[in-house]
């Protein structure tokens, strides 16, 4: 699972570039620094983040995973989370559809939620294996600790460059206020059932929530950058997590902010026959929080929304627009093409359905 026990990433697939941003310089407020973070947020919506202070929990967490997808199946499937848009708890490999076709999806995960994590030993969603437990403490707590603090100040930063009045994002994701907020852990196996490593493991998507923070040691995530029409590979780079901007900030912002398309297909080259292993902390907004542009509190989300022709008027709270997204990807819910496109986001556009 290590960087040094897995070959290198090949050099001679399409990768996209993104740019490094430094969050202790985020975090200290240097000015160039948060142009570099308004130039990634606002133009592919995806950047490396270096210097977040995570990495040595993150290893912990990858362990806590490995133990956890290596229990039975029957008792992973004890803590499955279910068809009804619930999204926190165990889901098996091939539970979901990657396309409108309904390709099976070939991922399994363990989401575990935030109100959860800060609520033990009390379970405010639901309740997860023992091992999860016994690293409550140790592990998961802190790093769940680490990510709301990088959440924190990356909001607040971006809070700012909207020109949002200080604390106006902050105020939306507000810890102890149930929402969709969760650490996600995935493992993809290699390859067994004759698809061919461009299939996706986990279908072209834009992430539910507000802002991602996500770790991986191989390849298979991709963009598809606008205008381009070849998924692009973002290779992982050790030390650096990958963070991206989510649905409820692209609506919040009035589309300032850019909520990308992404997926995940098999590690590219020789990592191919390894294991995946990826943890992302997804931060989402209370789930009674309505999504729409907040034109009403900066001029600078206004005067884009004059030039746009989305009002980014959702009419639907955060936890409705989460639950709807999770439900219609169960394969269990698939009526036709209709279920996948009822679980699209922001980039759902007709055409490309
Ligand atoms: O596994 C990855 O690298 C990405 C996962 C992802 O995009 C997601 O869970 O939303
Ligand atoms: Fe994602």
């Amino acid at each position: 699972m290590s960087p040094s026990t897995s070959p290198p990433f090949p050099d001679d697939v399409p990768t996209h570039p993104l740019l490094i941003v430094d969050f202790k310089l985020i975090e200290a407020k240097d000015t160039l620094e948060i142009e570099k973070l308004r130039h990634a947020a606002t133009n592919l919506g995806f950047w490396y983040l270096k210097n977040h202070g995570a990495e040595e929990l993150v290893d912990r967490m990858f362990d806590l995973g490995d133990d956890i997808m290596n229990l039975p199946l029957d008792e992973k499937m004890e803590y499955e989370q279910g068809d009804t848009g619930r999204s926190f708890g165990y889901k098996a490999s091939g539970a979901n559809a990657v396309d409108e076709d309904g390709t099976l999806d070939s991922v399994e995960f363990l989401n575990i939620s935030k109100d959860d994590i800060l609520s033990y030993p009390t379970p405010t969603h639901r309740t997860y294996p023992s091992i999860v437990n016994d690293r409550m403490n140790s592990t998961v707590q802190p790093f769940l600790g680490v990510a709301l603090h990088v959440m924190q100040v990356l909001l607040g930063a971006l809070n700012d460059l909207l020109g949002l009045p200080s604390g106006t994002l902050a105020a939306l994701h507000v810890d102890g206020e149930a929402s969709g907020s969760e650490i996600k852990i995935i493992k993809k196996a290699p390859q067994t059932n004759g698809l061919p490593d461009d299939k996706p493991s986990l279908g072209a998507h834009t992430d539910f929530g507000s802002l991602s923070f996500l770790h991986n040691r191989l390849g298979g995530l991709q963009v598809l950058v606008q205008g381009n029409d070849v998924w692009q590979y973002i290779k992982p780079i050790p030390g650096h997590a990958v963070c991206n901007i989510g649905d409820a900030l692209k609506i919040f912002s009035g589309g300032i902010l850019r909520s990308n398309i992404h997926r995940v297909v098999a590690p590219p080259g020789e990592q191919r026959k390894y294991d995946r292993w990826s943890l992302g902390y997804f931060a989402r907004p209370t789930n009674t929080v309505i999504l729409r542009a907040l034109e009403d509190k900066s001029s600078v989300i206004a005067e884009a929304l004059k030039n746009s022709s989305d009002k980014f008027d959702t009419n639907t709270s955060a936890g409705d627009w989460f639950a709807r997204r999770i439900k219609y990807q169960r394969i269990n819910n698939r009526t036709g093409p209709e279920s996948w496109r009822a679980s699209r986001g922001t980039e759902f556009k007709p055409e490309a359905a």
